[in-house]
């Protein structure tokens, strides 16, 4: 049993969290949400958790620091200095960051990696993506997350090969390029595919969240085991055990 604190916690997120604390008899030390205070909230806590928003990171990795505690960021919609800013963070405290906490997602994205690592690159990688219409961010950190995997089996550079926000005369697809399509409605937990489109086939590999209680109890999971872990950065892979 650990003292645990959300940040984000009145959000969608914040309260599944709650709910999978209580059932696995961990104590809510707390919550804060915009304009609180995360460093209060951090000395009493074992471990942060923060599914907030990108602006909150860098005053969480300061609060995570100050009470030398494990943080587990699901935040999505972050950038290449925020990721700079947790690989700083993560050589004084135990840090885990990922787009998505759920187990299904991780397999998926150790599935993605191998398809693209064992077929050739004229098999096209596009990556669709469904959430609910209060989603703030695109592409998602997941559907970002599973790029980054499909990019490391092919190895390739995302950033260079990404294709996105396709609109108007886009001209041809670009040879060895990861696609991105962004969904947006309803009360859609979060669906994800990777399609791989070769000559006369494809292969889709997919997961849809029935509900964001696979989320909470992925990240309970994850702020028990960096309880006790040195400082680094540590994957949902490692977590898992996949
Ligand atoms: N990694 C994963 O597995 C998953 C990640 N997510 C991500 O988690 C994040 C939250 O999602 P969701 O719960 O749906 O969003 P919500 O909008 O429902 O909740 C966000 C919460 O964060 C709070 N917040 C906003 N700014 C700050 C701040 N500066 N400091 C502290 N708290 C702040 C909000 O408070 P206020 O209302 O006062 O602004 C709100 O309570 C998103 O980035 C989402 O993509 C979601 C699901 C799974
Ligand atoms: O905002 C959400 O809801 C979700 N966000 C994460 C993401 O951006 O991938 C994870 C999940 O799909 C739900």
């Amino acid at each position: 049993m650990a003292r645990i604190g959300i940040i984000g916690s009145a959000g969608r997120m914040g309260q599944a969290i709650a709910t999978a604390l209580a059932d696995r008899e961990h104590d809510l030390a707390g919550g804060v949400d915009a304009g609180g205070d995360a460093a209060s909230l951090a000395d009493r806590s074992d471990a942060l958790v923060d599914f907030s928003s990108p602006q909150a990171l860098e005053a969480n990795l300061h609060a995570a620091i100050g009470a030398g505690i494990p943080l587990v960021i699901g935040t999505t919609g972050l950038d290449e200095p925020h990721h700079t800013a947790i690989d700083n963070a993560a050589r004084d405290v135990a840090i885990l960051q990922t787009g998505n906490t759920s187990l299904g997602v991780t397999l998926l994205a150790h599935l993605a990696r191998e398809a693209a690592s064992r077929l050739g690159p004229d098999w096209d990688i596009e990556i669709v993506e469904m959430h609910h219409r209060h989603k703030v961010d695109a592409p998602s950190g997941t559907a970002l997350l599973l790029g980054e995997a499909a990019a490391e089996g092919r190895g390739i550079d995302l950033t260079a090969n990404t294709e996105s926000g396709r609109d108007g005369h886009t001209g041809e697809r670009a040879a060895g390029a990861i696609g991105f399509a962004a969904l947006r409605g309803g009360t859609v937990a979060g669906d994800h595919s990777v399609i791989l489109a070769g000559e006369q086939e494809r292969i889709t590999l997919s997961h849809a969240a029935e509900n964001r209680m696979i989320f909470a109890r992925g990240a309970v999971r994850a702020a028990e085991w960096l309880m006790g872990k040195p400082p680094g950065r540590y994957t949902m892979p490692e977590v898992l055990n996949l």
